[in-house]
């Protein structure tokens, strides 16, 4: 049956507290009665950010100042298509109001998964809360060292942390101490599922699971589901469109994509190149870190080409 596709325009406006600004959708429309990010449909010979500031001076009477690409979903509903563009507006002017008579409500980020939105929307809650930077970790010579360098990591502003280590299991002292230090400091920790018992997933301070590309293929959706409900993260190593469609289906939070660019631990390898890593990233129905390469000042260049930010070792893993 043909669907038809409609692209969207719509805005995460984060006000000088961090809140960001949602609405009632109308009973009486697609998706009634849910919470929504203003925006609508992009017009013939609008560009986004066109059709963005029209909607967002139409629905809440404010003008957009400042915006910046978050991230672009396509979502199948039984009746449509919706593509959505949504943009992070960071400044604007005036006080916004229900211009249509919907309500509006300023909600704090981490408050956002309490609001009931269309299910389209999940992976912009995602993209929201995750940070630009995801560290992996590299060499440590013990636990001690290993924690060490992880609280430095912390202390320059990490916020996201893939434990990797050749170590099967992983010693269960080094991740409660790890999991502890990022309870406290508000940091999310991701383990690989490879090398640890599922118990780990219970502790305190541990966020979710990484999947390797060979377990996220192997992978079925009974799985995901249930790390998820558990209040896990999941999230896998992609590099191509056949892996990255596996991510779609399987609903995952975040991936990474590699390599972007050659890299010293992949000699002869080549790197994708920012342009086929923006195709690739407008395949993926969930937030994409680019890695391979990369370095702290690509993250503009990664945003830019509709991506998280950047994922990385050897940049980010403190001596
Ligand atoms: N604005 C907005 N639309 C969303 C979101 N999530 C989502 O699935 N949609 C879907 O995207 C489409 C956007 O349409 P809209 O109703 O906002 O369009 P519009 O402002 O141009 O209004 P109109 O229906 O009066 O033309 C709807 O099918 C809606 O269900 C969201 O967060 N914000
Ligand atoms: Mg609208």
């Amino acid at each position: 049956m043909y669907k038809k596709s409609i692209q969207v325009a719509a805005a995460a406006i984060i006000n000088t507290s961090g809140e960001v600004l949602i609405a009632k959708r109308p009973d009486d429309k697609h998706q009634g009665g849910k919470w929504e990010f203003p925006g609508g449909k992009i017009e013939q010979g609008e560009t986004v950010l066109d059709a963005l500031t029209r909607e967002l001076h139409e629905e809440l009477a404010i003008q957009v100042v400042t915006a910046n690409p978050l991230i672009q979903i396509t979502y199948e509903y039984p009746e449509k298509i919706v593509q959505l563009d949504v943009w992070q507006v960071t400044e604007f002017s005036g006080d916004p109001i229900g211009n249509e008579g919907q309500s509006i409500q300023w909600v704090a980020k981490t408050q956002l998964f309490n609001f009931q939105f269309p299910p389209a929307n999940r992976p912009i809650l995602q993209a929201l809360l995750l940070p630009d930077y995801y560290l992996i970790s590299g060499d440590f010579e013990d636990q001690a060292d290993c924690l060490r360098r992880v609280q430095a990591a912390i202390a320059s502003g990490i916020k996201l942390i893939q434990l990797r280590t050749t170590e099967k299991p992983i010693p269960l002292d080094l991740v409660k101490a790890l999991a502890d230090y990022c309870y406290q400091t508000n940091v999310q920790l991701l383990i690989k599922q490879s090398n640890c018992s599922r118990e780990i997933y219970n502790l305190k301070g541990i966020s979710g699971v990484h999947l390797t590309v060979a377990e996220l293929m192997d992978c079925n959706g009974a799985v995901i589901t249930q790390y998820q409900k558990q209040g896990c993260l999941v999230a896998a190593s992609c590099h191509n469109a056949e892996e990255i469609v596996k991510a779609n289906a399987l609903a995952l939070d975040f991936i990474t994509l590699s390599p972007i660019q050659p890299t010293a631990s992949h000699p002869g390898q080549l790197g994708l190149g920012w342009k086929t890593a923006q195709q690739l990233i407008k395949l993926a129905q969930c937030p994409v870190y680019c890695l391979g390469g990369l370095s702290s000042s690509d993250v503009g260049q990664a945003r830019q080409v509709g991506s998280q930010g950047v994922a990385g070792i050897s940049q980010f893993w403190p001596s």
